[in-house]
């Protein structure tokens, strides 16, 4: 509530005071640390996250690596952070310095709640500032292992706190007048009411929402891999995952090919305990999201697309699982422009196949929309794939591959999906602001 919120706001407000104090090189240590002890409790804090989320330990373990992965990467920036020296008339200078902003709000969705913690974390961190985080009250679980590891690292206590709730919480953060900005992850209207709440105390906002990514096939591509990188941009976390391309188009001559392959394969994915070690897809966030998800397919077949494969609830054999929010994973073919499976975010196991004859005509279509987070194309003529990408109207685009998270690279959207970058040397820009400095060596010239 309000009172909890204040106390977790003063608390990271007084911890602030002691970090921003501190030398990059001392940031960078315990970020290390912290980076350190997430490498060493890998398989725990996954076990965690597939309780918390539903998504396979498989894939929990590779979004842990992202996570430590991040804080290593901004730890090694925190030392050389720093600003410009300028020289001016008659030996007088300026400079700059780069400033944390104070105690920066995170607030997570349900689908990454590890990773979407510590890739908003370690960078405000490592700019010298103090969060407070909230997760989805889906997944508030993982989140606390991340600040008990940062304690445990060496940051002065309530650096990074935790707090837990849903809208009115989350609200409440981004009113306190303490707050110098916010980071959100979550869904587009969320994400509008977020920033209007913000614009009221003129606090920046990282928005890094929604989406509904195109995913470009030419004929000439290597099939196995276009059709390994169909499936890994629509069915990791049971296909709720923001940048996924699940507008796949396909060029016409290979259409019946790939649709083959890509069915055989999907069909082949296990569905079932998310802590068995050969499970590739687990139950779906809750039962009002998995009912949600199957509507839309529903809504497809009235529409005229046609089920390949899946699209069905799913009661695994396992006794243990009858009550699972388990559905197959899904291929729609005949999918148009025009169908609502094609136009909005399903956020589930869905992937709408679309066919194409040219390059400009793809290239029209994949840009007609609100959203504009990723974008992939799969093709050998690399003049193609350049062209192609620098036309897409998206913030992270794929060559020959999708959903791979390198945090060395920026992170976010273009369009509605949102604004602000996380990951990437960039995205320290987000954490920090800019102070000039102006040093006169001379006498003061009045005009008076
Ligand atoms: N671009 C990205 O990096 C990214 C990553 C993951 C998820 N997403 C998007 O997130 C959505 C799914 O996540 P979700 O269902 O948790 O989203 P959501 O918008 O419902 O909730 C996200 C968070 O906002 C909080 N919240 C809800 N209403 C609020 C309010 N009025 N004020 C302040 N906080 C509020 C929630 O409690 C939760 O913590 C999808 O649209 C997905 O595409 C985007
Ligand atoms: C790690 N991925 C797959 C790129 C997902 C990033 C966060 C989106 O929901």
């Amino acid at each position: 509530d309000k009172k909890e919120v204040d106390l977790a706001v003063q608390s990271a407000k007084a911890a602030f005071k002691i970090w921003r104090k501190k030398s990059g090189m001392e940031r960078s240590r315990i970020l290390l640390e912290a980076a350190r002890i997430i490498r060493e409790r890998k398989d725990e804090i996954a076990t965690v996250e597939t309780i918390n989320n539903g998504k396979s330990v498989f894939e929990a373990r590779l979004d842990i690596d992202t996570s430590w992965q991040c804080l290593e990467y901004y730890a090694g920036l925190a030392a050389s952070m720093g600003g410009e020296h300028v020289q001016l008339p008659g030996g007088s200078f300026g400079y700059t310095r780069r400033e944390p902003l104070g105690v920066c709000v995170g607030i997570g969705a349900w689908n990454y709640p590890f990773q979407i913690a510590s890739w908003k974390s370690a960078p405000a961190l490592a700019c010298g500032n103090a969060m407070v985080f909230k997760p989805s009250p889906f997944t508030p679980v993982s989140t606390l292992l991340l600040a008990e590891i940062y304690t445990e690292a060496g940051v002065p206590p309530g650096l990074f706190n935790v707090v837990q709730g849903g809208a009115a919480t989350g609200q409440f953060l981004c009113q306190h007048r303490d707050v110098a900005k916010v980071s959100f992850t979550g869904s587009v209207p969320t994400g509008k009411k977020i920033m209007e709440l913000a614009s009221k105390g003129v606090k920046p906002v990282t928005l890094e929402l929604g989406g509904k990514s195109p995913l470009i096939i030419f004929s000439d591509c290597d099939i196995e891999n276009a059709v390994r990188g169909a499936m890994m941009a629509n069915f990791l976390t049971q296909g709720e995952v923001c940048c996924n391309g699940t507008r796949v188009f396909v060029q016409r001559e290979i259409l019946d090919k790939f649709t083959e392959e890509v069915v055989k394969q999907t069909k082949k994915i296990k569905i079932g305990d998310p802590l068995e070690e050969d499970t590739r897809m687990g139950p779906l966030i809750n039962r009002s999201h998995l009912q949600h998800v199957l509507g839309f397919i529903e809504q497809a077949k009235n529409e005229g697309a046609k089920v390949l494969c899946g699209g069905d609830l799913c009661v695994p054999e396992d006794p243990k699982l009858k009550d699972g929010y388990y559905m197959t994973p899904c291929v729609l073919g005949n999918c148009k422009d025009g169908m609502t499976c094609v136009k909005e975010e399903i956020f589930g196991p869905v992937m709408s196949i679309l066919s194409f004859d040219t390059e400009a005509e793809v290239l029209e279509r994949a840009n007609d929309t609100n959203f504009g987070l990723a974008a992939g194309v799969f093709t050998r003529d690399i003049q193609r794939a350049h062209r192609v990408v620098a036309e897409l109207q998206a913030g992270v685009c794929y060559i020959n591959n999708y959903n791979v998270s390198p945090v060395e690279l920026p992170f976010g959207g273009y369009k509605m999906s949102g604004f602000g970058r996380e990951n990437g040397r960039v995205t320290i820009e987000y954490y920090s602001q800019l102070k000039t400095i102006c040093v006169e060596m001379g006498d003061v010239e009045s005009v008076f």
